[in-house]
């Protein structure tokens, strides 16, 4: 075995550091140009409840597991480059879920998991509706963004009650209102002046450049609509609970093997 390899191995078994980098030399060695990594990848972590009910177990404990996974997908994307991780939480449709899942999510499922990947040292945000989340959710959010927002590394963006067509929908009255005020005229409308207007807004990275999908559905369920224009997209055959290393891994090489055209072709 090639001394490389073996340094690698070692390292894995005994540097269990949680947000450590990987090297430029360890990258290589797994096939993966560092240079070609997604800035931002994006998460839809499907699965849970069917994991759980597998199991026979309920779905609470299938969102306790995913939420362990998604700290796993954090640590992941910390290693290997990644820039920003945005995680579809709860969809704008997803309150039509039975009424003690959507309870449980939103009285302590979702503070529980702010307040456990603060500890990670990320940078936090959280983007989607905000307006009718909870009192102490929307506080546990605030002191989260406040708390993080100079953390550097990984930024961690949760979607909550959050949807693709909402933030067009958001964006556009915004937009509406500045050309009904005169401040900007119906001509000064394009791309980048809607960029400036969705939730994403903030973000170094505001397209996803990878879109991983976990429990083998195929379709976006309205996750990011304006932004997942020209991303990339991995469908993975396994409940969200079982996604690992190897899996985050296999979806970053096949991402470096795609050519992006963009609509551009070079012949
Ligand atoms: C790990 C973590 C943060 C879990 C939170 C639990 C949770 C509510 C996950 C839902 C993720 C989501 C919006 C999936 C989209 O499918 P869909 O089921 O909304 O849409 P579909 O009906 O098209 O499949």
């Amino acid at each position: 075995m090639p001394l490389s390899n073996s340094i690698l191995m070692f390292r894995r078994q005994f540097c269990k550091l949680p947000f450590g980098v990987i090297s430029k030399e360890e990258l290589l060695i797994e096939g993966l140009q560092p240079e070609l990594m997604p800035k931002h990848v994006a998460i839809i972590p499907d699965g849970n409840r069917r994991w759980a009910k597998e199991r026979g177990l309920s779905p609470e404990k299938g969102h306790e597991a995913g939420k362990k996974v998604l700290g796993d997908l954090c640590r992941y994307c910390s290693k290997w480059g990644v820039k920003v991780l945005s995680a579809y939480a709860f969809s704008t449709e997803n309150w039509s879920r039975p009424k003690a899942e959507v309870t449980f999510l939103m009285t302590s499922y979702f503070e529980g998991l702010i307040h456990d990947f603060m500890r990670y040292g990320m940078k936090m945000s959280v983007i989607g509706d905000k307006s009718n989340l909870p009192n102490s959710l929307k506080e546990a959010i605030n002191h989260a963004e406040e708390t993080t927002k100079d953390n550097t590394g990984l930024h961690f963006v949760a979607a909550l009650n959050y949807g693709g067509r909402y933030d067009i929908i958001q964006a556009t009255k915004k937009i509406a209102a500045k050309v009904k005020d005169g401040v900007i005229q119906l001509e000064d409308i394009n791309d980048k002046l809607i960029d400036t207007e969705l939730e994403t807004k903030y973000l170094e990275y505001p397209n996803p450049d990878l879109l991983i999908r976990t429990s083998g559905e195929l379709r976006i369920s309205n996750y990011m609509l304006w932004q997942l224009a020209y991303s990339e997209f991995c469908f993975v055959d396994k409940f969200f609970p079982e996604l690992d290393e190897a899996d985050f891994v296999a979806a970053l090489r096949s991402f470096q093997r795609r050519q992006r055209r963009y609509g551009g072709h070079k012949i």
